[in-house]
């Protein structure tokens, strides 16, 4: 068992009969949707929101029940990797492109579970690009504000044959911050600049954090504070 497979499994155990449950992106979640799905298949009854088309595709593959928001007034537990966590539980996501829906899927959880093996432990953010999903309209106009607002680099993110676009039809720019000091500062300010649909800083989100080692541990972090 590796790192990222012992930290999505052992979220998967936090998963109960009965729960409305968010399926995370990416390559650890991966592994909380493969191991909720062989619980389902034992007859474990959830309803669960993915937050990508991805991981939408997952969960029929493993026959995880799909439900929309509107039928489901909040979600009990919400499952998700992280590209890094820091002493306070704030976290950089987005390194997939799904930043958007996995925020509001958490936002809308009792409980939001991040997964992370420990490589993405970290004393503070920012090493890792910062993801920032913006409108495509004026986008132009947006990262000049960027970039006349903080002096690093950003860069849009590109896939084969062009621009990377995500799964709500926004661009991504990614911003080599280096190392953010003051994540909730940072979070406020890139949410008050119009054409910034969102970004990848989770401040004061997650609820527990459980950590992966290659040896098969996990260790499991509970917040001392609530939720945003
Ligand atoms: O957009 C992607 C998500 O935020 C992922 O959860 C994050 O990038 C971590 O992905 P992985 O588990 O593949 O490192």
């Amino acid at each position: 068992m590796n790192a990222k497979q012992a930290a999505g499994y052992r979220a998967a155990e936090l998963v109960k009969d009965g729960m409305t449950v968010g399926l995370g992106t990416g390559s650890t979640a991966y592994y909380a949707i493969e191991r909720i799905g062989e619980m389902v298949e034992k007859g474990l009854r959830i309803r669960a929101i993915a937050t990508s088309n991805a991981s939408e595709e997952l969960a029929v593959k493993y026959q995880i029940p799909l439900v929309k928001a509107a039928e489901v007034g909040h979600l009990d537990i919400a499952i998700d990797g992280a590209d890094e966590v820091d002493p306070q539980m704030a976290l950089i996501k987005g390194g997939g492109g799904a930043l958007l829906r996995e925020k509001l899927v958490a936002i809308n959880s009792s409980r939001f579970v991040v997964i992370a093996d420990s490589s993405k432990m970290v004393p503070h953010l920012g090493k890792f690009k910062l993801p920032i999903e913006v409108v495509p309209f004026c986008y132009e106009w947006t990262l000049r504000q960027l970039e006349a607002r903080y002096p690093v680099p950003f860069e849009q993110r590109m896939r084969e044959g062009g621009k990377y676009v995500t799964d709500n039809g926004n661009y991504i720019v990614d911003a080599a911050f280096g190392k953010i000091d003051n994540p909730a500062k940072l979070n406020e300010e890139l949410k008050a600049i119009t054409g910034i649909v969102d970004h990848g800083l989770f401040v004061n989100i997650a609820s527990t954090v459980i950590v992966g080692y290659e040896d098969g541990r996990t260790e499991v972090k509970e917040a001392s504070c609530s939720k945003e």
